[in-house]
């Protein structure tokens, strides 16, 4: 297949390994444009891969047969529709991210669209991406034109495994996000690996409560003990993990909260409810994040 993947950062540099490992014709989409992508990968058995591979080639962009989208959440809408009227009009949109609300963004794209959640983990050390550890990506459509696209998840399966196809991903996606509720800004506030969050069982206990109500109002119903029970287990199973949204705080970029707790927020207010744990913790990450500028231009913090 021909495929392009935007966005060459850590999910973006494992994924073009795979493909391009597999025989795929396989380029990178990068934010400023260059004709190459260096993809510099360690593997799981710290075997390290290394190529420049094409990149922001237009005509191949035209004729591709898969966009992968690997960007951050906030990323996606705009870098997606730039991009949407230059592929072909059948060609599948496969977005990885963590969070929701993205398709609400992308209601006016043509393609089939379809969305994957991932447990494989791959950071940034430097120039280097490590692959932190295998795991599975569940894919499925997020439009009726995606429907027809369930062999897409043998052909990726093949290249970078497990690769799973679920015909509704809505419960699934509403479980994670419900989950990422909970460790990401907790994790971002305390500085803590995932696993601390054993010290604070109220706070978990809340957030799950809040979650759990927007979620039976969506249609995916999960009672608060299940939920509750579900996430100390994604806790424990992750529990030297430093979070997505902790790796973020502490390097000063941008989080992903506007699609995670940010979304929940969203929904519960649609459905008249109340989730004062998670709008509490959603503000706390956003003055998080605007004391970032201030540190930078020198400014005293808000609170000195
Ligand atoms: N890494 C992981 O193990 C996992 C990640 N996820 C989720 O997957 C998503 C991607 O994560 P990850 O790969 O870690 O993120 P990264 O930040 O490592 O990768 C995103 C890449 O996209 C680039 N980028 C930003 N804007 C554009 C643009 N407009 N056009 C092209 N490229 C652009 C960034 O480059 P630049 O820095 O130059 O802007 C960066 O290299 C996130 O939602 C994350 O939460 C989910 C599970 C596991
Ligand atoms: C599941 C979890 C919380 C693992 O750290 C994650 O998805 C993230 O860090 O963004």
């Amino acid at each position: 297949m021909k495929i392009t993947v935007l966005g060459c950062g850590a999910l973006g540099q494992l994924w073009l390994t795979a493909l391009y490992r597999q025989g795929h014709e396989a380029q990178g989409w990068l934010r400023v444009p260059s004709p190459w992508c260096s993809v510099n990968l360690q593997e799981t058995d710290g075997s390290v891969f290394n190529e420049l591979l094409t990149a922001n080639d237009p005509e191949f962009l035209a004729s591709s047969d898969l966009l992968l989208v690997t960007l951050k959440a906030w990323q996606v809408s705009t870098a997606v529709k730039n991009l949407a009227s230059k592929l072909p009009a059948d060609c599948p949109i496969l977005l990885v991210h963590n969070g929701m609300g993205i398709l609400e963004e992308l209601r006016g794209v043509k393609q089939p669209l379809l969305m994957g959640l991932t447990t494989q983990a791959a950071r940034r050390d430097g120039n280097l991406i490590i692959h932190v550890a295998n795991g599975t990506t569940h894919i499925g459509p997020a439009n009726l034109l995606a429907q027809a696209h369930s062999t897409l998840a043998d052909t990726l399966h093949v290249a970078l495994p497990d690769v799973a196809w679920h015909n509704d991903l809505g419960a699934a996606s509403w479980k994670k996000l419900a989950v990422n509720c909970v460790i990401n800004p907790l994790t971002a506030i305390y500085d803590c690996p995932n696993g601390e969050l054993r010290d604070y069982p109220q706070e978990v206990e809340q957030i799950c409560h809040e979650a759990a109500a927007v979620m039976a109002r969506e249609g995916h119903h999960s009672s608060p003990e299940d939920l509750l029970a579900y996430t100390w287990q994604i806790i424990d199973s992750t529990a030297n993990n430093i979070s997505s949204m902790l790796q973020d705080v502490r390097a000063q970029r941008q989080t992903e909260i506007d699609y995670i707790s940010g979304y929940l927020l969203k929904r519960a207010r649609a459905h008249g409810i109340t989730v004062p744990e998670n709008a509490r913790l959603y503000e706390q990450i956003k003055r998080k994040e605007n004391t970032y500028e201030r540190i930078s231009a020198g400014l005293s913090r808000p609170w000195e």
